[in-house]
């Protein structure tokens, strides 16, 4: 039996199947299934719908095989579903330890699985990369992925399978860690190469000449010391014709460009597309979308290999919108740059210099190091774009991006602190975000969310498409001229490919953020939403994710024409005002306990004690809980996701982190109540 590999390099001979994460090697993430189309879109109703044992988050992409679905939800567990019925056909849980949570950036998500040849890959949220029996979910091997089991390393994305071998990278460089990916045997798990993306420790020597190369873009030596960065936590594409793998390589490790390199260098390959031989993980070339990164512009972001008319002739391109805000087409053979244009909100750079393809950056508004001096730069660490994936349509020729416009005040910390287990490490104070509801509300003015149809020949916005929030899905683009999206605040929508008119939308109760699918099983059309709130932008800035209005609940939602079965009822969250206990410190005791909090708990729980309840909202902590606070931070609740931090924090720190907390939902308390006495005196 041919391996699925040839069956995804020839993906458009079989439309009824999602065979790959992006579709085809190229991810275009275009399905030439027209059944559903911009005339019937109305008539879609749910077929099925599969409950998640964990209402946690979801961004999986789901792969479609002969009328199986294969899924996974939060800390990488993994559903085979018949893709006709929703009938569960066999589930897997790596059992990762849910403690392990609080060694990563970004909740406990994980992009889906790789299917090939009769096995299931996975990458686990703990470094591991797992092979399945596809028939039976059973275990065939397990590989642990990591170099260093002291550094925060986590594994959020999916795996690749490219000529036998699966590729996987990896997450960590908020903590310090060093970038790689590694590709294994599919049949046997057994070590084909590593590719690392930045230079190690010098005293070591290099690995490869390529190291060698990209050494002398580095200066001092922080950058060793912290691991670099450059994690290959997301996407990765192929060109099967050039047998090239195009990898997106993240952020340094810190960010903090002053303290990682002295303010000097590119520092390769952070913030790049690195195209690599997949057979002998020997590199090709690169594209460095921001050199010398200083604020998490990563270039992990969605990477498409396509065929572009340009000046007149079809070639060969990627396509990237990393979270920098700048859309870039690249010769996809050479990596030589084609064009960039400005897809969201920028300040950093004034442009893309056409000659060179480096960005000119504005030091006024974005350099913070050189001088230590804080400054607020358009896009944030979250990116114009972040992960949900992007499409691109064959027929209209446009690129549909989750776009958002995000900034940040980057405060450098004038010399660095030591990688510590489960705490960030950017060379940066910890983001400062407002507390009270009416910044909040000035704030998320700023935040908004598009659905953007760029034109990548003209590298202009055809249409788009506003939304309230940011964080909204991947999308999903298809030949019947729809655009299929979901949101933050619960929603999932059809457009128009072409010019964008809403076609088609049904409610959901929970934030929608993976990328939609479609498949066929028995000629029928089916169309795919994962949903569940999560990620790194619901967890960390709940101050404005809250105000999505949406609830845990995680279900795979697939819809057809005509379909009649019952929708879950949709539920929105209720804001009532918490019922704290006393407040028993002193002023200057809750300021240690304001920066404790945001310095250990502020990426899960939320900055500055707000959170969208994804993860507890510790304002509303029943009073059993606060009778236990102790406890649960040193790690009764770590089977549920609390890690333990009883080696990080004293007790003593632990009661400040509590009264902050207890001040934090008096503040809140307080606000929501002078908020329903205004309302009322209006009425
Ligand atoms: O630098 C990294 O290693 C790393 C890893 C991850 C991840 O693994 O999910 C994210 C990020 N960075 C990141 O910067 C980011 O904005 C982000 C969002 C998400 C998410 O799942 O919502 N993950 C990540
Ligand atoms: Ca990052």
């Amino acid at each position: 039996a041919p391996g699925t590999g040839v069956r995804i390099a020839a993906a458009d001979k079989e439309p009824g199947n999602w065979l790959a994460h992006g579709r085809n090697y190229g991810e275009e993430r275009y399905s030439p299934l027209d059944q559903v189309n911009d005339d019937n879109v109305d008539k879609l109703g749910l077929a099925w719908n599969f409950k998640y044992p964990l209402d946690r988050v979801v961004e999986a992409t789901p792969i479609v095989v002969d009328g199986v679905l294969y899924t996974t939800g939060a800390y990488s567990m993994v559903f085979a579903l018949d893709a006709k019925t929703g009938e569960p056909l066999w589930e897997y849980d790596p059992k990762v330890w849910r403690g392990y949570q609080g060694r990563g950036c970004c909740d406990a998500a994980n992009r889906g699985v790789a299917v090939w040849n009769g096995k299931v890959y996975l990458g686990v949220y703990d470094g591991r990369l797992e092979a399945l029996d596809a028939s039976t979910g059973e275990l065939q091997w397990s590989v642990n992925t990591l170099i260093d089991a002291e550094r925060n390393y986590t594994i959020s994305g999916a795996p690749r399978v490219v000529n036998g071998k699966v590729i996987i990278g990896n997450g960590g460089a908020e903590f310090g860690v060093r970038g790689y990916i590694t590709a294994y045997d599919a049949e046997t798990g057994k070590q084909a190469w590593r590719f690392f993306t930045v230079p190690g420790d010098p005293a070591k020597g290099d690995e490869t000449e390529t190291i060698t190369m990209i050494r002398k873009t580095w200066h001092g030596d922080q950058y060793w010391k912290q691991g670099g960065g450059g994690t290959v936590w997301d996407h990765m594409a192929y060109d099967p014709e050039l047998n090239l793998l195009y990898i997106g390589v993240g952020n340094g490790s810190f960010w903090n460009y002053g303290l990682r390199s002295e303010g000097k260098g590119d520092n390769l390959f952070v913030s790049s597309i690195v195209a690599i031989n997949p057979d002998t993980g020997d590199y090709v070339w690169h594209y460095q979308t921001t050199p010398g990164d200083a604020w998490d512009y990563t270039a992990t972001q969605h990477i498409i290999v396509a065929t572009l008319p340009i000046d007149g002739k079809p070639r060969r391109v990627v396509m990237q919108a990393p979270k920098n805000g700048f859309f870039y087409v690249l010769d996809a053979a050479s990596g030589k740059f084609i064009s960039a244009g400005k897809f969201g909100e920028v300040t950093w750079a004034k442009g893309i210099d056409p000659e060179t393809g480096r960005p000119i950056v504005d030091r006024e508004v974005a350099d913070y190091w050189t001088n230590n001096e804080p400054k607020t730069v358009f896009p944030g660490s979250q990116g114009a774009h972040n992960w949900p994936p992007m499409s691109f349509n064959r027929d209209t020729g446009l690129v549909y991006i989750p776009q958002q416009v995000t900034m940040e005040y980057y405060a450098p910390l004038e010399s660095p602190d030591a990688v510590q287990t489960g705490v960030p490490n950017l060379g940066l104070e910890i983001p400062v975000v407002p507390e009270t509801l009416d910044a909040i509300d000035e704030l998320a003015q700023v935040y908004r969310g598009n659905l953007v149809a760029w034109d990548p020949v003209r590298q202009e916005v055809r249409w788009k498409q506003p939304y309230e929030h940011i964080h909204n899905s991947g999308t999903l683009s298809t030949a019947g001229n729809l655009v299929f999206q979901g949101t933050a605040d619960g929603r999932v929508m059809a457009y128009a490919a072409d010019d964008g008119e809403r076609l088609w939308q049904q409610p959901v109760s929970s934030g929608v953020v993976a990328g939609p699918i479609t498949y066929a099983v028995d000629d029928e059309q089916y169309v795919a939403f994962n949903v569940g709130w999560g990620g790194a932008f619901p967890i960390t800035f709940g101050m404005l994710a809250y105000r999505a209005g949406v609830v845990p609940d995680s279900r795979l939602y697939v819809f057809k024409l005509g379909g009649k079965a019952p929708l879950p009822p949709v539920q929105r969250r209720e804001i009532q005002p918490p019922s704290p206990p006393p407040v028993t410190a002193d002023a200057e005791t809750l300021a240690e306990g304001a920066d404790l909090y945001n310095r250990h708990c502020g990426v899960c729980h939320g900055l500055s004690a707000l959170s969208s309840n994804i993860i507890p909202d510790l304002r509303y902590l029943a009073p059993e809980k606060h009778a236990e606070f102790l406890p649960i931070v040193y790690g009764i609740r770590s089977h549920k996701g609390m890690p333990p931090f009883g080696n990080i924090l004293e007790q003593d720190k632990v009661e400040v982190i509590h009264q902050y907390i207890i001040k934090r939902s008096h503040d809140w308390r307080e606000e929501l109540q002078e908020r329903s006495v205004k309302a009322e005196g209006n009425n």
